[in-house]
């Protein structure tokens, strides 16, 4: 693995976007609180693996709404009740419209940890309900791109009248324990239009920043940093790679527990997981 903070251009050419006055949303996917982290099974129990899925969830989503340049966090899940439990301790609950409104439930984010940033409006967490008829995580993903690019100023116009460029859409798996908001910031900071955030095998795609009205095809899976770089270069555009520790170590394996850094699996929220993973470790 790189040291953090070493961004790695791997595809050059035309040039890209300049993140600067662009709007930022974040598109969590959440599957469900039961069937996720399947190959930590052998390790932890049913209930052991939902506390797992809604701990990193909440460190993930925690970690974004502390990020001074995302406007809000879109969560696409197919267990919205799962989903507001793991996450509702982080936000102040907005009663849902009650018209014939998309099924989202909103909130804003609490107060008292430092985590909000000053002038949060209602609604910069959403959870959106992933239809059954959509199954599958880039699915998921076009669920949430598409609210996204909603929000999109079709004037491009912003308050007071300054120009203001398309929506940035940020995807961010839910499973990184080691996301910091330096790492987020780093990311949007890319001055490129697609930017490939890898695991540390370099062989998958944990975040993705694009615009979101770009012609782009999520092709999440196994081999994602090849076929996110593929697609960009079908679409003419410039992608960069960026590989940190922050962004890098997700938690699907004992290997990538071992592989995570000693502080933050000391960490509180952890700590309960940290036995059995441990003592599964040493076999
Ligand atoms: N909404 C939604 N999210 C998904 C879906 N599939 C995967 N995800 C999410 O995408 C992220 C990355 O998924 P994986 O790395 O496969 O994680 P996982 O499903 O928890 O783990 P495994 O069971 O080991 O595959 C996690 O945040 C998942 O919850 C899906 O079909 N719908
Ligand atoms: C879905 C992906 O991740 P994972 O390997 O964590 O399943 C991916 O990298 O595209």
């Amino acid at each position: 693995m790189t040291p953090d903070g070493a961004a790695h251009p791997a595809v050059t050419g035309a040039a890209g976007a300049s993140p600067g006055r662009q709007r930022v949303v974040a598109v969590v996917p959440l599957r469900d609180g039961s069937s996720g982290k399947s190959r930590l099974a052998t390790v932890l129990d049913p209930a052991e693996r939902s506390r797992l899925i809604a701990t990193l969830a909440r460190h993930v989503v925690r970690t974004l709404l502390a990020s001074g340049s995302v406007e809000r966090v879109l969560v696409v899940t197919s267990d919205p009740r799962f989903t507001w439990r793991a996450l509702g301790s982080l936000v102040e609950p907005v009663p849902p419209p009650m018209d014939d409104a998309p099924p989202t439930v909103t909130g804003t984010p609490a107060g008292g940890d430092g985590d909000s940033a000053e002038g949060d409006g209602p609604g910069r967490l959403q959870i959106v309900l992933q239809p059954a008829s959509r199954p599958g995580l880039n699915a998921a993903l076009d669920v949430g791109r598409e609210i996204v690019a909603s929000l999109a100023d079709p004037a491009g116009q912003g308050a007071g009248g300054t120009a203001v460029r398309s929506v940035r859409l940020l995807v961010a798996h839910a499973d990184l324990p080691a996301l910091t908001t330096d790492d987020v910031e780093a990311l949007l900071a890319e001055d490129a239009p697609v930017v490939v955030a890898t695991d540390r095998t370099r062989s998958g795609t944990n975040l993705l920043a694009l615009d979101a009205e770009a012609p782009f095809t999520f092709r999440f899976g196994v081999g994602s940093l090849e076929a996110h770089l593929a697609e960009a270069e079908l679409r003419g555009v410039r992608a960069v790679v960026v590989q940190r520790t922050g962004t890098a170590v997700d938690l699907d394996t004992l290997d990538d527990w071992s592989e995570l850094p000693s502080d933050v699996r000391a960490r509180d929220d952890l700590a309960d997981l940290h036995a059995a993973m441990d003592r599964a470790r040493r076999g």
